[in-house]
């Protein structure tokens, strides 16, 4: 089932940024509410680790039953364990240092030189038998059906490290890929697939300044998600694209949410 995207245009990006953690807590507290626990996939880039900050910084943040969530990554720089260049580096620096989490249920991929040594590609079914695991029998199959997914977006269209053209977008199989020669640095990385991805109830993609207006409009004007991987990125009960006025500089009139 894919779910019509809907798009949230905000003035600049620092507004973006507040009000989509604003959201989230909001949206964290409300699945800890009915399930009384929830769950959240990370994204690396500016913007996703930018919204930790402003997680971080909110007031509201301690709504947030910290103890009973689940941290998962899409996708992974495979790069020595503390690099700084680490998602997983970035992301406890911003928010995960600073509050009450299980330890137990925070899961970043594997780095290189860990567990899984230097192969990309068994770091990366190693995360795939930790998702099978954490799935339950509601869950419809071997990924959990995570709360909220998070999605920078490249200006190539990229999400997680799902290149266009690059064997990990056309994954149909499995959940989790190594990923090579990634025309982003670092080359070598993990990521979710988009059945993986597809696997959450809420998938939010994140973009912001006009270097990002192209891959907006062409992944929301029917691009195929193979050439857009974004385009392939969407979430079983909703898709938001949470944007500025300069990413959204070139959708076409009629994208846009109505105005609240
Ligand atoms: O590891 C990464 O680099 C990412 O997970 C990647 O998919 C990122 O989210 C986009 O490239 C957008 O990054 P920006 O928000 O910095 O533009």
């Amino acid at each position: 089932m894919t779910t019509t995207p809907q798009v949230v245009v905000h003035r600049t990006k620092d507004e973006m940024v507040r009000a989509t953690a604003a959201r989230l807590v909001t949206t964290l507290v409300a699945a800890q509410t009915d399930r009384g626990t929830a769950s959240v996939v990370l994204t690396g880039g500016r913007n996703g680790i930018a919204l930790l900050h402003a997680v971080a910084a909110s007031p509201a943040r301690d709504a947030v039953d910290w103890a009973r969530l689940d941290v998962w990554w899409g996708d992974e720089r495979f790069l020595p364990a503390g690099d700084p260049e680490r998602n997983e580096t970035q992301a406890r620096a911003a928010l995960l240092d600073a509050v009450p989490l299980d330890p137990a249920r925070v899961h970043p991929m594997e780095p290189s030189g860990g567990a899984f040594g230097d192969d990309a590609d068994a770091a990366a079914a190693g995360y795939a038998a930790e998702l099978d695991a954490a799935s339950r029998p509601e869950d419809h199959g071997p990924v959990p059906s995570f709360d909220v997914l998070l999605l920078g977006v490249g200006p190539d269209t990229h999400v997680a490290s799902l290149f266009p053209e690059l064997p990990g977008v056309r994954e149909t199989g499995r959940t989790v890929v190594g990923v090579h020669g990634a025309p982003k640095p670092p080359p070598t990385r993990v990521s979710l697939t988009l059945p993986a991805i597809r696997a959450a109830r809420e998938v939010w993609l994140l973009a912001a300044g006009e270097d990002k207006a192209r891959a907006v409009a062409v992944a929301l004007t029917g691009a195929g998600e193979v050439q857009a991987p974004a385009a392939g990125a969407y979430g079983r009960s909703r898709t938001l694209w949470l944007l500025d006025e300069a990413a959204a500089a070139r959708l076409p009139e009629g994208f846009r949410a109505p105005p609240a």
